[in-house]
């Protein structure tokens, strides 16, 4: 299937850069989300990073003016209809997700590809709450979308062939690099990268160090570009938590338990950089920890 108009649900952190990099690659891209507020902060940040993009040389202003100029957004989910590709990028809730596709699914054409950019959740079984199963699949970007290389690609059982090749001709024509991940919680890379922030945050627990000191190990230890506890505030706390509880439902074991005090930080509210405090404060110059 040829792919042209692509439709973005969910205009945070990862819906505004999945919006940015695809507009940049010719696409035209409609963002929806339930808050004005996020839509227009989405689009502001877009202009921000493509001009970061033009001051170091790596687009020109033309290419920035013309990714802007097809990029629209949108409070009502239905004007996504026309789309040749959804990309769901949504909070990593499943009862969201759902209720996403059911309501738009009346709406779209009958070839229209569905994805979701779950971090973790069973897209065998997003899929099986659809009509089309066999057009769904897991697009999963890394953040920051502009900079990061990697895009998960993740078939349920059902997936047919076609539907990879066009989700795969996406990646490469956004000038990324595909890896396909077999549909088990939390795919390959959070398979593996957050545990390590959960125990990350057990050692803060147990108080074998602080915020700074296991960020600086990991940093300065292990050559990591940020410290886990810093990367967890990036990713967004309950992002994190919602990964580590389907990890532990998903596949019964305790070493996915998530640490409490990860828990705690949740209920705080304290989400990391979204909401300006997690295991750093943002709301001065610069960070500061908060143990
Ligand atoms: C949770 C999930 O489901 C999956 C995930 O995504 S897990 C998270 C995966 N992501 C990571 O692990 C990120 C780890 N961190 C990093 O790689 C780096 O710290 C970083 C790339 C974010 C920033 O790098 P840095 O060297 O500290 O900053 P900086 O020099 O300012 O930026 C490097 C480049 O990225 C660009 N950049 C940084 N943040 C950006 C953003 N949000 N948007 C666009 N461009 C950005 C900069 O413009 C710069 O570009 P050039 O190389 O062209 O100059
Ligand atoms: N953060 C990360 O590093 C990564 C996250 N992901 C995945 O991407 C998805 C989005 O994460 P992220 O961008 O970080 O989350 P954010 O919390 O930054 O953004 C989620 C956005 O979705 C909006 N939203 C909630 N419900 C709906 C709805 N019914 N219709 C439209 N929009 C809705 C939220 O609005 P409101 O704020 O008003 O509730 C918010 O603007 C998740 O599935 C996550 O697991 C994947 C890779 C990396």
């Amino acid at each position: 299937m040829d792919i042209q108009k692509i439709g973005i649900v969910g205009a945070g952190q990862m819906g505004n850069g999945i919006a940015h990099v695809c507009a940049l690659a010719g696409y035209d891209v409609v963002l929806n989300d339930i808050s004005q507020d996020m839509l227009d902060k989405a689009l502001a940040l877009i202009d921000r990073n493509l001009e970061r993009q033009v001051s170091r040389g790596k687009i020109s202003d033309e290419e920035k003016q013309s990714a802007m100029a097809r990029i629209s957004t949108t409070l009502v989910l239905t004007e996504l209809g026309p789309s040749d590709l959804i990309i769901e990028a949504a909070t990593e809730r499943e009862t969201v997700k759902q209720a996403i596709f059911e309501d738009l699914l009346p709406h779209l054409k009958p070839e229209t590809i569905l994805t979701s950019n779950t971090s973790s959740i069973s897209i065998t079984r997003l899929a099986s709450r659809t009509d089309r199963p066999e057009k769904f699949m897991g697009f999963h970007f890394m953040n920051p979308v502009p900079v990061m290389q990697l895009v998960e690609l993740i078939r349920g059982i059902a997936t047919d062939e076609a539907t990879f090749a066009a989700c795969k001709a996406v990646v490469d024509k956004l000038g990324k690099t595909a890896a396909t991940a077999e549909d088990f919680p939390a795919f390959i890379v959070n398979r593996i990268l957050m545990p390590m922030i959960n125990e990350a945050v057990y050692t803060l627990y147990e108080g074998v160090g602080n915020v700074r000191s296991i960020d600086e190990s990991l940093k300065l230890g292990a050559n990591h570009p940020m410290g886990p506890l810093e990367l967890a505030d990036f990713i967004g706390l309950d992002t994190c938590l919602a990964i580590m509880n389907v990890l532990h439902d998903g596949l019964a074991d305790t070493k996915y338990r998530p640490c409490p005090l990860l828990t705690k930080y949740v209920e705080a509210g304290w989400l990391g950089r979204k909401t300006e405090r997690g295991f750093y404060d943002y709301r001065g110059d610069t960070p500061v920890p908060t143990r």
